[in-house]
Parts: structure tokens; C-alpha cells; sequence
């Protein structure tokens, strides 16, 4: 197994051809239920294929895959080609505008590493005032949300904007907006796929966080439908002991799997619901499967985005963004430096949407 083993089954990347002009079209508030996410869910159930599923052998190459310094993508004209193939969202504005021009903009973002930047304590992650005012923009001209592995309520807690959807816990929580165009609504869940894990997460949660107490720097956070061991604070030479620990705890629970972010172990169940089945339910939840005239845009950092990121390649429409300082494999046909670039690339869009629309 290389080093990029985490990678090796990503499928090659296929640029959208650039795009266009927001408009403010959207006016399909309160969205509608959208069709049984639990049994679609369900019908997928141990599809080990997708979303970059770990398996054992493989774990901790994956864990050291994520730096920089293995990269594939090391030498600088490598780099350069890589740009070519993702080019700067921000620099390549007019393009992304001529693609979304005529088109209703839907808006789905990633928390870390997208909104915030990445930092050592999780619980630490805030988002600037600054960046909720351009989300909160965002979200006045597009329909939006937010689409994280945290837990709903703790992302929540972060961007703490009721006007906009949530999908928590890697999209198995999803939840609309508190509040639409001044009119309050029910706090309703829209759609819920794993609920018959939580006991077996929460167990898994308190086994996990017994076992990580003798490895200094590790921490397992609980995202209620899904969970996080965190490495980032580990010492490398830990990381065999630590991923060892996770597989022996994981070997009693078959009906969970282990997939892995930024310096993160993320254990979830093995069931077919990923954020790319959160983008699509939001999709239909909102009124705007099937139609040509929808441009979603998801920016986000992350391995996980990645379902994301295909599920618009395969659609053909839209724009995957990629929010990466390093080349790394994706799908994602544009990319952006880091969560400052985020905020300007946001705002560029509700102005050029102000200025046309
Ligand atoms: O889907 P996301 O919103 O990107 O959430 C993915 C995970 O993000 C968080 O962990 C990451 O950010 C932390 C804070 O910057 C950082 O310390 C950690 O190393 C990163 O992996 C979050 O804590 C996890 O629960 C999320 O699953």
C-alpha cells in the first residue's frame, strides 16, 4: 500500500466547464419534505465502495497521506499543473459567473477548515464576525447551508445563523431554517437517516474515549450520529498504538465504519449517507431536483466533501471548490487558498448578485 492509499480510489478529475451570473430567484421557502431519507439510507446499507471507507490495513498510511510533506503533488510544476486543472475560484470569478448566469445559486458550505481555520482544539474552532456577516449575505440572496461532520447543534453553535440549513454529523442530521423572511417556523428536522445508531455510537464514544486517555494529545468528539478521534495533538510515533486502538474497538461493532478527515478518525455508521446525499436532499428538499436551471455551489476542505464534490460532477451542473493551501486529488473543479479567500469569494458573489439582479 502506497502512502496515497487514502487517495487511490479517487476518480480522475473532471473540470465543470466554466459558468456565470447569480440570480435571485429563489422564493421555494418552506421547503417540503423531501422523500424517505431513512429508507433511502437503509437501501444503501454497507455499501463499503463509497466515501473512502478505511479499511484496516490501510489506516495509518491514510492518517500520514493527509500532510503536506507526502504529498504526491510535491515538485512545484506539478503544483502549477494542479492549479490549471483547479483554477482560483476568486481569480476565475467572471468564469464562475458565466456558468451560474440565468441560474439559481444554491449555497452549500463546509464548517472547518472552509468558514474556520483549522486550529489545535476543536472546541476553539470560532468563525470571525466577519465571515458570518458574508455567510449571513450569502444566505439573503441564495438559499444555503451548512454541511459539516460536527454535530448539528455545535455547528450550530459556531455560525449561529437561524436563517440557514444545517446538515450535521457528516449530513445525518439535517435541519431548515429557524427563521424565514421574518416568519418564524417550526425548529423542524427534515431528515435523520441513522437514529437506530445512537446507542451503539454513544457506547462506542465512551470505550473510545476510556482507550484514548493513555495516548497524550488524543481526543474522540462526539458528533451524535458520528465520531471524532483526533490526532493532530498526537506525537507521529503514537499513531500506529492509536489507530491499533480504534481497529480493536471497532472490530466488536460491524455496523460502523472509519473514514478519515484532517488529522481525524471519523466513525460512522456503515449505512449509504454521506454529505453528497445531504446536497442531494437538500436539492429535492428545496424544490430543485431535476431542474436545469440550478447552480449549487459547495466549497469545502475536506476528504468528506468529496462525495459532495462528485455528486455535482455527476450531475453536470454547478461547481465543486476545494478549499486547499496544497494539491491534493479531488473532484472538485475550482479551488480556494484558505477560509480568508472563502469570505471574498462569498462576497463577490452576493455583490455581483446585487449589482445584475
Ligand atoms: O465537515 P467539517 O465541518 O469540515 O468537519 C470535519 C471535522 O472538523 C473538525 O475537525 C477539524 O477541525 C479541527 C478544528 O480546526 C481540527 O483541530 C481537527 O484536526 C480537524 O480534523 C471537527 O472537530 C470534527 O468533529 C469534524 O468531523
Amino acid at each position: 500500500m502506497t502512502k496515497h492509499a487514502a487517495f487511490a480510489a479517487e476518480d480522475a478529475v473532471t473540470a465543470v466547464p466554466p459558468p456565470a451570473q447569480a440570480s435571485r430567484l429563489f422564493s421555494s421557502f418552506p421547503p417540503r419534505m423531501a422523500s424517505d431519507c431513512k429508507k433511502a439510507a437503509q437501501l444503501g446499507r454497507m455499501d463499503l465502495a463509497v466515501s473512502g471507507v478505511l479499511r484496516a490495513g490501510s489506516l495509518v498510511d491514510s492518517m500520514k497521506a493527509s500532510s503536506p510533506r507526502y504529498s504526491k503533488f510535491a515538485a512545484s510544476g506539478d503544483h502549477e499543473d494542479w492549479m490549471e486543472k483547479h483554477p482560483s475560484a476568486l481569480e476565475w470569478f467572471e468564469a464562475v459567473q458565466a456558468a451560474a448566469k440565468g441560474k439559481q445559486i444554491v449555497m452549500f458550505l463546509d464548517y472547518d477548515g472552509t468558514l474556520s481555520p483549522i486550529v489545535e482544539d476543536p472546541e476553539s474552532a470560532v468563525m470571525t464576525e466577519d465571515m458570518r456577516d458574508a455567510v449571513r449575505r450569502v444566505s439573503q440572496n441564495f438559499p444555503t447551508a451548512i454541511v459539516s461532520g460536527r454535530g448539528r447543534d455545535k455547528v450550530f453553535n459556531f455560525v449561529k445563523l437561524e436563517e440557514l440549513y444545517y446538515a450535521g454529523s457528516h449530513g445525518m442530521d439535517i435541519k431548515g431554517p429557524t427563521t424565514v423572511s421574518n416568519h418564524k417556523m417550526a425548529d423542524e428536522v427534515l431528515c435523520q437517516p441513522a437514529t437506530e445508531f445512537l446507542p451503539v455510537i454513544q457506547e462506542v464514544y465512551e470505550m473510545l474515549t476510556a482507550k484514548m486517555e493513555s495516548i497524550p494529545g488524543a481526543m474522540v468528539e462526539n458528533n451524535k450520529f458520528c465520531l471524532s478521534v483526533h490526532f493532530r495533538c498526537v506525537d507521529e510515533k503514537e499513531w500506529d498504538g492509536l489507530s491499533a486502538e480504534v481497529r480493536a474497538v471497532l472490530e466488536g461493532y460491524p455496523d460502523l465504519c472509519l473514514t478519515k478527515g484532517r488529522k481525524v478518525l471519523e466513525i460512522r455508521p456503515s449505512i449509504k449517507w454521506d454529505k453528497g446525499n445531504a446536497l442531494e436532499f437538500l436539492l429535492e428538499s428545496l424544490g430543485y431536483a431535476g431542474r436545469g436551471d440550478v447552480f449549487p455551489i459547495y466549497i469545502g476542505d475536506d476528504r468528506t466533501d468529496e462525495d459532495a464534490f462528485k455528486v455535482l460532477r455527476d450531475m453536470g451542473q454547478g461547481i465543486g471548490v476545494l478549499v486547499t493551501k496544497f494539491p491534493k486529488e479531488t473532484t472538485a473543479s475550482y479551488s480556494l487558498r484558505e477560509p480568508a479567500e472563502v469570505k471574498d469569494f462569498l462576497r463577490k458573489l452576493v455583490k455581483s448578485s446585487v449589482t445584475k439582479g
